[in-house]
């Protein structure tokens, strides 16, 4: 399988997903801690998360897969909704909240 097809199997098989460094537990970086956060800030406890950090070639495919440069990446329903900006911005209008009770 293709790192795209892979890629695609995750974020269509969970309905959250967070591409990130690290672990839930133990993030490897501010930017994807930040996440962690917002999706528990939002009640949202049993995610799939993908650490890129042990493997290069999703590293790179995510950045390809919906086009956008950096780690981390939040998937809702199989699409892409952003990085920690986004996810920040949308956790402080409510609408994070209402695609992830959705
Ligand atoms: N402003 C970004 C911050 C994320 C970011 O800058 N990530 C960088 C540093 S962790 C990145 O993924 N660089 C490419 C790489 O490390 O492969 C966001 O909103 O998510
Ligand atoms: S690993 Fe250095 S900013 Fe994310």
């Amino acid at each position: 399988m293709s790192a795209q097809e892979h890629i695609h199997q995750t974020v269509t098989n969970h309905k959250v997903v967070l591409y990130m460094k690290g672990t839930p537990t133990f993030p490897q970086c501010g930017f994807s801690s930040n996440a962690v956060q917002i999706l528990k800030a939002c009640g949202v406890a049993d995610f799939k998360a993908v650490n890129v950090l042990e493997d290069p070639e999703i590293r790179q495919g995510i950045k390809d897969y919906a086009n956008w440069p950096t780690i981390p990446q939040l998937y809702v329903g199989g699409e892409f909704v952003g990085g920690s900006d986004i996810m920040r911005e949308l956790y402080e209008s409510g609408e994070l909240q209402k695609m992830l009770s959705a």
